[in-house]
């Protein structure tokens, strides 16, 4: 251990007179432009770019290895160890860094809507921009919540700070990392704002369990009846595109907690992804763009401001950030009852998943520990191509705990609740990647509206020959054909091998779970 006394530094920087502290948003925009860390657009969005880093790096988040959470993480790939040592001595170098600046901005706020559970954060940021991302996705105190606020995590986050591998004991000069015992996170290295929502998220999903919430990688929203419905995804399966609905209010688009009283957002606002954005098919998030919110990686043309949405230039994963208010119909606050509806998201880049399929309690258990999907270009470093993957919970890279820890969580609460739950493909239809499409926007969002609306509660459902998911025969607003994977491939013979070869990767995949119900693998896995 080094004999820097860190915390006390973290109070003294904090006390700073280079502290900007809870700026208003139009002040965070000024400091933004004046900084020129972004410009204006048309819009009246900032609109920012984050170099060389445009998506998460997976493969540089750590949590450090403490006596005290030691034996609860799941340890391995996404949750990789380090050491007490190699974070006091980076975060005493970073603490050093940020005081030596001008101007650091500093956001206290919550992590949670139910004030209940919510946790009370802090995040202090290097750069304008990111605090105004901050500002906009966190949940903003009010003045009076503000006078009383005691930080219980912080994180700091100092993009331009890079490491040195050699001396620092990291894999690269990015690093995110997370110490339980401290309550801290650390990033540098990385522009890329997501990571410090989803680095918040991965705490969440470490605290919230412990006191017997379920914490979900899922979007939610809520019809006329107060019936809720969630919508589970790794990133770019359509949970923030989907859970806009103008007969739906919503409640978050990306991260909840289920509690014994129903579900409650985390977040405070959206992070949508931008390409291949038009008013015409996603009209209440191109609306949701304007002053306030922050563009990132999205090109602005230099003279008239037009941000152009078509434009992948700097990378497929452009996005923007801004309040839960700026979308119409919401629930304020973040709360909401349980859920009726659970619908699983995959983007099958196999083209061989049903575009929707009902599953019965033991098809639900196998798919969310499955949590088969793909990796979209973007999101993370070094993804161009959609890439098969079985991120379990459809969140994998935000899960500190063993992933049967919330499977059986999910599985109680969908016991006690009644909830049905629908598997939705917005992958690929008529042939893998490469060779079919995209699910088009229009018939997902009909087939969603059918499962919401109860439409397909007691349908003729065809039982798919491979995975032995029932599929709706008829869906309102969607060719019979769509619905059924082998009649959209013009190739049967091929067809029929991606499936197998796809259920063999289920099988293959499911063998890590040692220690669960062998009905689930029996009564819920692949028929062939
Ligand atoms: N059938 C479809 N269903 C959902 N999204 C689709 C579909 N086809 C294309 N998309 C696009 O895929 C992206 C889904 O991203 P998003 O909703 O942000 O995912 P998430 O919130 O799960 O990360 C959006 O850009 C959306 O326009
Ligand atoms: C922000 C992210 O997730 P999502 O696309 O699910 O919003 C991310 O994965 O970096
Ligand atoms: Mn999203």
């Amino acid at each position: 251990m080094s004999t820097v006394d860190v915390t006390n530094k973290l109070a003294v920087l904090l006390h700073q007179s280079n502290i900007r502290e809870n700026l208003s948003v139009p002040q965070l925009v000024e400091k933004t432009l004046a900084r020129k860390e972004g410009v204006l657009t048309l819009t009246g969005a900032v609109a920012t770019t984050t170099g060389k880093y445009t998506g998460r790096s997976p493969k540089d988040k750590y949590i450090v290895e403490e006596p005290s959470t030691k034996a609860k993480i799941d340890w391995g790939a996404v949750n990789q160890p380090i050491s007490e040592d190699v974070f006091e001595k980076l975060y005493n170098k970073v603490l050093d860094y940020l005081m030596a600046k001008d101007e650091i901005f500093v956001f206290k706020g919550f992590a949670g809507a139910d004030p209940k559970y919510r946790l009370p954060i802090q995040v202090i940021n290097e750069f304008a921009w990111h605090n105004l991302f901050t500002h906009q996705l966190f949940i903003r105190p009010t003045e009076e919540e503000l006078q009383t606020h005691k930080a219980e995590f912080t994180v700091i986050s100092a993009p331009s700070f890079k490491a040195d591998p050699a001396v620092d004991g990291t894999k690269s000069e990015t690093f995110i990392i997370i110490s339980f015992e401290r309550r801290v996170v650390l990033i540098g290295g990385t522009e890329y704002a997501g990571e410090i929502k989803k680095s918040i998220f991965s705490v969440m999903n470490y605290l919230l369990p412990e006191q017997d919430i379920l914490s979900m990688h899922c979007s939610a929203n809520v019809g006329q009846e107060g019936d809720v419905a969630l919508f589970f995804g790794l990133s770019g399966t359509g949970k923030t595109t989907l859970s806009a609905d103008p007969k739906r209010r919503l409640i978050g688009d990306d991260e909840h907690g289920w509690s014994n009283n129903g579900v409650f957002n985390i977040e405070g606002g959206c992070y949508a992804k931008c390409i291949n954005l038009s008013r015409e098919k996603e009209p209440q998030i191109f609306d949701a763009i304007r002053f306030g919110a922050v563009l990132e990686n999205v090109i602005v043309d230099e003279n008239t401001r037009i941000p152009n949405y078509d434009d992948a230039t700097l990378t497929e994963n452009t996005r923007a950030a801004y309040p839960i208010q700026s979308i119409d119909n919401i629930v304020e606050p973040s709360i909401a009852g349980h859920p009726t509806t659970i619908i699983f998201l995959t983007a099958d880049a196999f083209g061989v998943l049903p575009p929707i399929s009902k599953l019965t309690k033991e098809q639900a258990m196998y798919h969310f520990l499955s949590g088969y999907t793909s990796k979209l270009a973007g999101t993370e470093r070094g993804i161009t191509s959609p890439q098969a993957t079985f991120s379990t919970c459809f969140g994998a890279p935000f899960l500190p705990l063993p992933a049967t820890r919330y499977a059986e969580m999910l599985g109680k609460k969908i016991d006690e609740h009644n909830v049905q739950v629908f598997l939705v493909n917005t992958g690929w239809t008529g042939g893998e990647y490469g060779v079919g499409n995209r699910m088009k926007l229009q018939y997902t969002r009909a087939m969603v509206q059918a499962a919401l609306e109860g439409e397909l509660n007691n349908v003729e459902t065809v039982k798919d020959p491979i995975f032995g998911l029932e599929i709706p025969a008829h869906v309102p607003g969607v060719p019979d054909e769509v619905l059924q994977p082998k009649n959209t491939w013009a190739d049967q013979a091929a067809y029929e091998q991606k499936a197998k070869a796809l259920a063999e990767k289920f099988r293959e995949n499911f063998k890590k779970f040692t220690n669960i119900d062998p009905n689930i693998e029996k009564l819920g896995g692949p028929i062939v």
